[in-house]
């Protein structure tokens, strides 16, 4: 992944926003948080609080400890809770050179990019890549609680 730092200043930090539920982490999160960190100069993730995960089951671990975990992976330079209703709140406060989405992240680059026009905000919507181990792994944390349930449960 090549650094975009085409929406910062002048020698400034290019910031890239990334962001999740990251309820169990896993090698996949990983990748991602690498990828996006390499689209800039400082990472900032920013962690969906449980409130406004509606497109799945609800995280079980709760926010601050799911914060605190994303905040101690190396790629990470900041993370913080997400603002309760309104997305686009900290990204106007943060101002990215990019918005790195993921893989295989529900979002619509293209809405996204729309908001943010709309907002003028000026910031660049990218793609991570996806992470292809070279080992059968568990690269999602539904299907971690999922055997855990069948295992454990
Ligand atoms: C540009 C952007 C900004 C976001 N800001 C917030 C936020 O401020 N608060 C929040 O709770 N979630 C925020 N989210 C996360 C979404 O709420 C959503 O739950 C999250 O993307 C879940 O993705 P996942 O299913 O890949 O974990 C943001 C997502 C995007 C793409
Ligand atoms: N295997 C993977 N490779 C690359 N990126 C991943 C992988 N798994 C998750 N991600 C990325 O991590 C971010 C946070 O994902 P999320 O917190 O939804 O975890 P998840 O494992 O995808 O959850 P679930 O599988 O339960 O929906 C998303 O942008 C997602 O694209």
């Amino acid at each position: 992944m090549t650094g975009d730092r085409s929406g910062a200043a002048p020698g400034s930090e290019a910031v890239v926003v990334a962001q999740g539920t990251f309820d169990i982490l896993h090698p996949g999160h990983l990748h991602y948080l690498r990828d996006a960190k390499a689209m800039g100069d400082r990472l900032v993730v920013i962690v969906a609080r449980s409130t406004n995960v509606t497109h799945k089951a609800s995280p079980v671990v709760p926010g601050p400890q799911r914060r605190e975990m994303v905040a101690g992976l190396d790629p990470v330079d900041e993370a913080r809770l997400g603002h309760p209703e309104d997305i686009f709140a900290p990204i106007e406060e943060l101002d990215p050179a990019v918005i790195a989405l993921g893989y295989d992240q529900h979002h619509d680059a293209e809405a996204i990019r729309a908001a943010l026009a709309d907002r003028g905000i000026d910031c660049a919507v990218r793609r991570a890549t996806a992470h292809e181990p070279d080992y059968e792994g568990l690269l999602s944390s539904g299907q971690i609680i999922d055997r855990v349930l069948d295992e454990r449960g």
